[in-house]
């Protein structure tokens, strides 16, 4: 059985992976190891009814690492820069699965998302691939959506507008948003108690809230989200992007296995990344120019038959409405793109916005059956 060392299991992400071995059922083809950067020696989990053979392990202890067949790590870039090529230096030759996105762009890693680039992942196994990682979210997210335009070679551009949960941040800005929500509603309870208060002073109660010295915001970098937006996610990079925007065109090319973004061959996909007020689901409203005029109900056909998560919505009111939302979204592996109709500006232009969970499709799900695929030869 292989040995399968599990590095960052107790963060948001590693715990979602856990949690999703354990329903499938993971736990049963795995010796698991369990390290911890802050605790070794301590008691480690026992997921899936197994106990590990072992206490915590030091995440930092190359030998300990070494014992493992493979590594599955959800702790982060930092600790990926610092231990990985140690690890490789000593020798290791076991495969690395990643959620950061520290490795995503170098020559021998695959950027892991199978129901979208199996082919991908198994021509690199077959060249002794060893490095594995999970994508960016809101990639990963948008190739299962669309994943059918693009294995029918129908995509000429997309420009992705995106609206991206507080969970991308991290655990501290889930809470910071809530702590939000919470300072707002206090700021008014008492005028929205009464039916009769003018809703100008409950606005302008709200407003002058979310723009005080004393509004939770230290995680947002000092900015309100809870009644606001933030249009821009992660550091600026060249072209007028932001990081998140970059990996949109990087990442999609490198996942489908086309020429890196920017060069000839390569898809251009483009847009504006904004986090919204959403727990945990990324959506992305999407301008896709197809390379042909493609029937509406054939590339309503395409999108739904490319996967069995990813689920048509008509685009009508209601159902959208119900379906099409981070609230019935949030916590399921379903992917539902809906809002298809062509736009004004010719034929060829399609709409279509999608939604999905970004700790599950976004992070953990990819990375647990890249496990299993290795598992599973
Ligand atoms: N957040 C996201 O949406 C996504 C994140 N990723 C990547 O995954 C990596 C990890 O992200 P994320 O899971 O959000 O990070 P977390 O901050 O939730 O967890 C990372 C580590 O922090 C330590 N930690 C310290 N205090 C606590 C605590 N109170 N509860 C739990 N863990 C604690 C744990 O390490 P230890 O047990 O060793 O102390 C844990 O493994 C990052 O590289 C990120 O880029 C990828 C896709 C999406
Ligand atoms: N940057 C993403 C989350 C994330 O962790 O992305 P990446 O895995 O590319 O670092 C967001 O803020 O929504």
């Amino acid at each position: 059985m292989s040995k399968v060392g599990l590095v960052g299991w107790r963060g948001m992400v590693g715990s979602v992976l856990m949690q999703r071995m354990v329903e499938e059922g993971d736990f049963a083809l795995i010796d698991p190891v369990y390290f911890s950067t802050s605790n070794a020696g301590g008691k480690a989990p026992s997921f899936g009814g197994k106990e590990a053979g072992a206490a915590l392990q030091d995440a930092s202890d190359i030998d300990a690492l070494k014992a493992c067949d493979i590594i599955v790590t959800c702790q982060g870039g930092d600790y990926t820069k610092e231990v990985y090529p140690r690890l490789r230096a000593a020798g290791w030759n076991g495969h690395w699965i990643d959620a950061a996105s520290a490795l995503r762009m170098a020559d021998d890693a695959v950027i892991v998302l199978d129901p979208v680039n199996r082919h991908v992942i198994d021509q690199a196994l077959a060249q002794g691939g060893r490095n594995w990682i999970g994508g960016n979210c809101t990639v990963s997210l948008m190739l299962m959506g669309l994943g059918g335009l693009f294995k029918h070679d129908l995509v000429e551009w997309i420009s992705a507008m995106t609206y991206q949960a507080a969970s991308g941040a991290g655990a501290q800005n889930m809470r910071e948003l809530i702590a939000q929500m919470g300072a707002i509603h206090g700021s008014v309870a008492d005028l929205l108690a009464d039916p009769a208060s003018a809703i100008l002073d409950i606005d302008r109660k709200v407003a002058e809230t979310i723009r005080s010295d004393a509004f939770p915001k230290k995680n947002f970098r000092n900015t309100p989200l809870a009644g606001s937006l933030i249009p821009w996610i992660d550091v600026p990079v060249e072209h007028g992007q932001s990081k998140e925007e970059w990996k949109g065109g990087a990442e999609c090319n490198k996942i489908l296995g086309k020429p890196a973004f920017r060069s000839a061959g390569s898809i251009p996909i483009d847009g504006l990344c904004v986090r919204i007020g959403a727990m945990r689901c990324h959506s992305q409203g999407l301008t896709i120019k197809l390379k042909k005029d493609v029937p509406l109900d054939e590339v309503s056909e395409i999108i739904a038959s490319a996967n069995q998560w990813v689920k048509v919505v008509p685009n009508e009111r209601e159902i959208t409405e119900r379906e099409l939302s981070p609230a019935t979204v949030t916590g399921t592996l379903s992917i539902p793109v809906g809002r298809l109709h062509k736009l004004a500006m010719g034929p060829e232009y399609l709409g279509a916005f999608t939604v999905g969970d970004q700790l599950l499709w976004g992070a953990a799900e990819p990375l647990r059956r890249m496990l299993r695929i290795l598992l599973e030869r």
